[in-house]
């Protein structure tokens, strides 16, 4: 999926399910997912621009503008202002669309939500981007880096239904992209994270937030996920080669 995603009237949010259907540069992207999720759970009508990824020198007027310092997506747009980052995007939208809240109200808890969702953007996001860069010994490695962390996430699931609590919350959304994502990178690589045995909770967990509504309706079959990696991890290998 892409960015930036711009804050506009209903008019424009009607045309929102088509766009998503349609979009074919970025729709891999989970930083984008996770932000349209948030849209779509609080009810908010936004307006989505896709960005071409394709070529690293070719960046939209609109991007270079919005995200001069990383050139990245997803941007917020609201009233004209870019807001930039899905974590610190998604903590604007909640503390400006007040209905659904998602981060805890309580300063010890958002303090250890944020630590938590970045815990995960480094060792599991960055982690398995680095699982399908390498092979032989590095991958073992970064493999079981990214095992060890779905432990530790595993242990903060016991007696909860999310990681929210009772209800889908910040760190669900922000982890949200290991329920989909994950299972087509260990097929594409070869390797194993999620052990049903070993993460149960994790397990159940998966299969719930994928059944959330808004997550839903967002989904892509497995296969194109697959294919997606597996190429991009050709890629990866063949860059490393002629290093
Ligand atoms: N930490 C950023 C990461 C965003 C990111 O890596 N976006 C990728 C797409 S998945 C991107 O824009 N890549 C373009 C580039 O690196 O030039 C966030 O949470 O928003």
């Amino acid at each position: 999926m892409t960015g930036p995603l711009e804050q506009a009237g209903p008019e424009m949010g009607q045309n929102l399910e088509a766009r998503t259907q349609l979009d074919v540069y970025t729709w891999y992207s989970p930083y984008v997912h996770r932000v349209a999720w948030v849209l779509k759970l609080k009810g908010i009508d936004y307006e989505f621009v896709e960005e071409n990824l394709k070529d690293p020198n070719k960046r939209s007027p609109l991007l270079l503008n919005c995200n001069p310092v990383y050139r990245k997506i997803p941007v917020l747009i609201h009233h004209g202002k870019p807001i930039v980052e899905s974590l610190f995007i998604i903590e604007y939208i909640d503390d400006t669309w007040k209905d659904n809240p998602i981060l805890p109200t309580d300063p010890y808890e958002r303090a250890m939500a944020r630590f938590w969702a970045s815990f995960i953007d480094e060792r599991l996001l960055e982690g398995s981007k680095r699982v399908l860069s390498v092979k032989g010994d590095q991958l073992k490695m970064e493999t079981k880096q990214v095992s060890d962390a779905m432990e530790v996430l595993e242990g903060m699931l016991e007696g909860k239904k999310f990681f929210g609590g009772e209800k889908i919350g910040f760190l669900d959304i922000a982890f949200g992209w290991i329920a989909i994502w994950l299972g087509a990178i260990e097929e594409a690589v070869g390797v194993e994270f999620f052990n049903r045995r070993k993460l149960p909770l994790l397990e159940t967990w998966k299969d719930k937030f994928k059944e959330f509504h808004v997550v839903k309706d967002s989904l892509y079959p497995t296969e194109k996920l697959v294919r997606f990696f597996t190429k991009y991890r050709h890629s990866q290998l063949k860059l490393a080669a002629k290093k």
